[in-house]
């Protein structure tokens, strides 16, 4: 019953109700100049993308905006990069025009508040995941003119992954797990033994055990293993200790330490823990979408040397 019959019933009689104008709410303005740009881009990358991606893959230097990697001294190079999601007809941009330089064979902590952007940055210069605009060159391959499928050899012949979950077949054992990457790797000839990276990782005798008979240390050591199968140019991990307490947590980062020590392998990670930047040589402060501070440490900790919490 509405407020009109619950009168008419308290009085017994009809009442007349003078009806007010219920006054239009004003739309909220939307900026479709800002999505038309926006689309008008993805548009062009599309179509550079079909141009560009195979001479890409094949060794040919592209860029967008003009400018040239210096792949003797640079593993990675970003020029100009942005990265927005649109929802609807509202874009919220994440990479906010981010130029930076990274140095072959270095350990790299990438810090920042949550949300600042660091595992988008992450997923873009591991080929996880495309910008819309400007230059991500990695080992000189530019990125950001790289179709799915390409990006996927590029990943495939070039990187490897560590994420807080490790992501082990439970059906597989620890060797089975790790011969998984070297599976997927083209160029057999500059592969390590697996024999020798799980001395590495210090597990020699774990071997044939299944993930269920190792600890998330063990696991994650495992994951590790299974990366440096595909013997990568550079290792990327996100969080890599996040699952873990804090002996377990060292172990994995002493480990990323020798590999990149040993292999020369480029190491790049995000964490939450600003403690773990004392281990690294170069550390990358992440603020609102943009490289906020760059600062080099001539004097990096030992794992087991840093404060944990
Ligand atoms: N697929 C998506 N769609 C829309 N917005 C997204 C998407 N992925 C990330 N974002 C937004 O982008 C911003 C940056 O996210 P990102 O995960 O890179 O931050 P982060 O610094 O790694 O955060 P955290 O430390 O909490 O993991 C956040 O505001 C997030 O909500």
């Amino acid at each position: 019953m509405n407020e009109k019959e619950k009168i008419e019933q308290e009085v017994g009689k009809k009442v007349k109700v003078k009806q007010t104008p219920v006054k239009k709410e004003k739309k909220e303005k939307i900026d479709y100049t800002v999505v038309k740009e926006f689309k008008k881009n993805l548009k062009e990358q599309k179509q550079q993308t079909k141009q560009y991606s195979k001479k890409i893959l094949k060794g040919e230097i592209v860029s967008t905006t003009g400018a040239t990697p210096n792949t003797d001294k640079y593993v990675i190079e970003l020029v100009n990069v942005k990265k927005a999601y649109i929802t609807g007809e509202v874009e919220t941009p994440v990479l906010k025009g981010i130029d930076l330089s990274l140095e072959k064979g270095d350990f790299i902590v990438i810090l920042g508040p949550s949300g600042s952007g660091k595992t988008t940055l992450l997923n873009v210069i591991s080929g996880l995941d495309k910008v819309n605009s400007g230059d991500v060159f990695v080992l000189g391959y530019n990125l950001s003119l790289l179709k799915d499928v390409d990006l996927t050899k590029f990943r495939r012949d070039h990187v490897g992954f560590i994420f807080q979950q490790y992501n082990l077949l439970t059906n597989l054992t620890a060797k089975e797990n790790a011969e998984v990457g070297e599976n997927l790797s083209k160029s057999k000839e500059k592969d390590l033994t697996i024999q020798d990276i799980f001395k590495t990782i210090g597990m020699e005798e774990q071997m044939n055990k299944y993930p269920h008979q190792m600890s998330g240390g063990q696991q994650q050591r495992v994951s590790i293993a299974r990366a440096l199968a595909k013997n990568p140019d550079i290792l990327f991990g996100d969080e890599p200790t996040g699952a873990l307490d804090e002996e377990m947590g060292r172990k994995v980062l002493e480990i990323l330490v020798d590999v990149n020590k040993k292999y020369k392998t480029t190491v790049i990670i995000v964490t939450h823990n600003p403690n773990i930047a004392d281990i690294a040589n170069t550390v990358i402060h992440v603020r609102n979408g943009l490289i906020d501070q760059i600062k080099r440490n001539d004097k990096p900790k030992r794992p087991s040397d840093i404060d944990w919490s």
